[in-house]
């Protein structure tokens, strides 16, 4: 049994939806997977039609990863710490791609390597720490770390629930993570590195196989803890990691749709439906991304992802893209007429 107080999407409105979906001027079926999306919306919302999606919050949860002294990414981890005053300042990619939908953008300071002495203490209100062990050699998390990163997600996601979001975007950002996301999918699944493990930010064949590499001795690292989310998330995840699973859990807790984003919310997805197994009925995925272990996270939480646009930016910008998507399966169902009204007898 789950700790924690799921409420189940609504049966009876995802029936009252089909009904209407199949009465709707078209033929049976005809709007594929809009129609499926309208169907959830009406189960997540307890009504038909579903509420309009008018406040959408993106959370790029900001942090480093021990695993970039491995040469494991395309760029240097200083980056991370350079992109929490891009999105500040409002010229990220996702803070451009949420603007084009009425998102709003929060960042937050969960593990950069760096005192951002600089930035409002809001973002940095919920650091952990500074930077993640490197996981192949040593634990990413030191004792009750990845609890208190995991209820600092929570308190993120209370405070948007709170302030009235209706829809949560999980975004990401740290050099390095697209190995931590692979380790901890292959760790929580049971898969091989060399299976899990993508290019990232670009890296060539050697840098792919000295992430493989690295996942390899992370795994072997970690043995069994893997069959426990917390052992897990300590010994091969990060700050990050923990962080974006407890926001997950607590988006579902408050009966929130999430959209899930790229590799990384999708590897931290996969832990929380481990901590809490019916969080995953509030979450859809919102696209497809190039990282391998994302394809595997999605297909153990039997979602399928609404756009595949080839995104590889992280940020939470895949998922924002999906949002028009999400607002026209809600449109269809609200809008459209009857196809009894124009049917001969
Ligand atoms: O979301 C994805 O699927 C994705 C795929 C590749 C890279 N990223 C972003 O790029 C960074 C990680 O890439 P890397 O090569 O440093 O591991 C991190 O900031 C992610 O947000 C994100
Ligand atoms: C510039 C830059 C922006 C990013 N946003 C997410 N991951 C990123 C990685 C880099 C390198």
């Amino acid at each position: 049994m789950s700790e924690f107080a799921i409420p189940a999407p609504d049966a009876a409105a995802r029936e009252a939806a089909q009904e209407r979906l199949d009465g709707l001027v078209k033929p049976l079926g005809s709007l594929g997977r809009l129609e499926e999306l309208a169907a959830w919306l009406s189960a997540a919302h307890g009504e038909v039609p579903p509420r309009p999606i008018e406040n959408v919050r993106v959370v790029v949860f900001a942090g480093d990863h021990g695993v970039t002294t491995s040469r494991v990414s395309a760029y240097p981890s200083e980056i991370t710490a350079a992109m929490v005053r891009v999105f500040l300042s409002g010229v990220s990619g996702v803070n451009v791609l949420a603007r084009q939908v009425g998102a709003d953008v929060r960042v937050v300071d969960i593990g950069v390597d760096a005192d951002l002495d600089d930035v409002p203490e809001s973002v940095r209100a919920h650091k952990i720490r500074r930077g993640s062990g490197s996981i192949d050699t040593t634990d990413a998390l030191g004792s009750g770390e990845a609890t208190r990163a995991f209820d600092a997600g929570r308190a993120i996601a209370d405070a948007e629930c709170d302030s009235g979001a209706d829809l949560l975007i999980p975004g990401d950002m740290g050099i390095g993570n697209t190995t931590v996301a692979a380790a901890v999918v292959a760790g929580a699944l049971g898969l091989p590195a060399e299976d899990v493990v993508g290019t990232g930010t670009g890296v060539d064949d050697e840098g792919r196989a000295r992430k493989v590499a690295v996942v390899e001795a992370a795994l072997a690292r970690a043995g069994a803890r893997t069959t426990q989310p917390f052992e897990l998330l300590t010994a091969l995840g990060s700050a990050c990691a923990a962080a974006t699973a407890g926001f997950l859990v607590q988006g579902a807790v408050r009966g929130v749709p999430v959209l899930l984003d790229g590799v990384f919310s999708c590897a931290a997805a996969v832990v929380a439906a481990d901590i809490a197994p019916d969080a995953a009925r509030w979450w859809l995925a919102g696209h497809r991304s190039t990282e391998p272990s994302q394809a595997y996270a999605l297909k153990s939480l039997g979602l399928e992802p609404i756009l595949d646009f080839g995104l590889r930016l992280g940020e939470g910008s895949g998922a924002v893209q999906a949002v028009p998507t999400l607002r026209a399966a809600r449109a269809i169902i609200a809008e459209m007429g009857l196809l009894a009204d124009i049917a001969p007898d």
